[in-house]
């Protein structure tokens, strides 16, 4: 069971008040995913629908390793990678610069980039380009270098969030070859979109989610239907009524809380395993002490220490500097002769 909590933090200092902070309840928190299950099966293509903010990309972030979820075990069979507009892309660096990083970030060598290189940019097919900073492109090219890279990585499983959406009719189709190529080679797809006729074109099954819960899972025809009735009836609302709507559901996102996790839980027969989870971000108070701890003995230790001399000999020799400087600057050589000599 997936859930990712995020925290609202009003200012950049707030993040690192908040790590020593022993209480948590002075910073605003939402949780954009409240207990996803799936299981998804090799050669599945699995689109996941829901309305804006639903949580789509934060799911497939997190299925692509991309951000931590904050509870909950996920196993993955294989090798992820994902396509969203620009993701993982760098401004600065041209085309052929981010096709070699992404590859020697995979494990590749530079003979082997250069062995695919071609390939690459064969199927992004964005011309002269390819030599320009990404920050130059186009969304939709930068969505054809993405999806090149992405399919000659070889994953085991493919996250397409919204990536398609952006290209032209001629890259789009090449696309959609490609990815029935993979699944028919085994590989699981993630199709994140608001196309409802690509997801039904692509997609085997369909997650619908909806503020952070999995409203819906199973056969493509049926939760594509049931989302369509949903959307019909919710356009149909007064608009005061489709805003209480939308902020009761904001509220229950905000208001989430373990608690409700553990209903869920025991509800859907799952173990305290499905609970647990990588925790990063939250930090126990005892380790909130031990790092206090930690940095109060560096400081400590750095001024004991200055520049590698003890405390004592290192005022000893500002002391003998400041002399030095006196009589560099302020004493004659007669006055430094009886000072010090006569
Ligand atoms: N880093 C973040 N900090 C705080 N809230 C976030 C963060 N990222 C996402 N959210 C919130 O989590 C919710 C889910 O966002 P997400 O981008 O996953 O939705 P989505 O379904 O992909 O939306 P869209 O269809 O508009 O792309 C949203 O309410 C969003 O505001």
């Amino acid at each position: 069971m997936i859930t990712k909590e995020y925290d609202l933090y009003k200012k950049k200092s707030d993040k690192i008040k908040a790590l020593f902070k022993f209480s948590e309840k002075s910073i605003p928190h939402f949780w954009g995913l409240r207990g996803i299950d799936l299981k998804v099966y090799p050669g599945e293509a699995v689109g996941l629908i829901g309305i804006n903010g639903s949580g789509k990309s934060t799911l497939s972030n997190i299925l692509a390793g991309i951000i931590p979820q904050t509870t909950g075990q996920m196993t993955i069979q294989g090798e992820t990678s994902i396509i969203a507009i620009g993701a993982g892309l760098k401004p600065q660096l041209t085309g052929l610069e981010n096709i070699r990083l992404k590859c020697l970030m995979t494990g590749l060598t530079n003979e082997q980039v250069d062995e695919i290189l071609p390939d690459i940019t064969e199927f992004a097919d964005i011309g002269d380009f390819v030599n320009q900073p990404v920050k130059n492109y186009s969304s939709g090219m930068r969505s054809r270098l993405g999806f090149a890279i992405a399919v000659h990585n070889n994953p085991d499983v493919l996250i397409i969030d919204e990536a398609l959406s952006v290209g032209d009719d001629t890259f789009y189709q090449k696309c959609v070859d490609r990815i029935l190529q993979f699944k028919a080679e085994g590989k699981t797809i993630f199709f994140v979109s608001h196309s409802l006729n690509q997801v039904k074109k692509l997609c085997d099954k369909v997650a619908w989610i909806h503020y952070g819960e999995l409203r819906e899972y199973g056969e493509t025809e049926e939760v594509v239907e049931h989302y369509n009735e949903f959307i019909k009836w919710f356009r149909a609302l007064p608009e005061q009524e489709k805003k209480e709507y939308q902020n009761g559901y904001k509220e229950k996102q905000k208001e989430f809380s373990v608690d409700d996790l553990k209903e869920i839980a025991s509800e859907r027969g799952h173990g305290k395993s499905a609970l647990r989870g990588p925790s990063i971000g939250t930090m126990s108070l005892f380790t909130k002490i031990a790092l206090l701890f930690m940095i109060v003995a560096l400081v400590v230790f750095g001024t004991i220490h200055v520049k590698g001399r003890s405390f004592k000999s290192y005022f000893a020799e500002e002391e003998t500097s400041k002399l030095d400087k006196q009589i560099g600057h302020n004493l004659s050589s007669e006055q430094i002769y009886e000072t010090f000599i006569g």
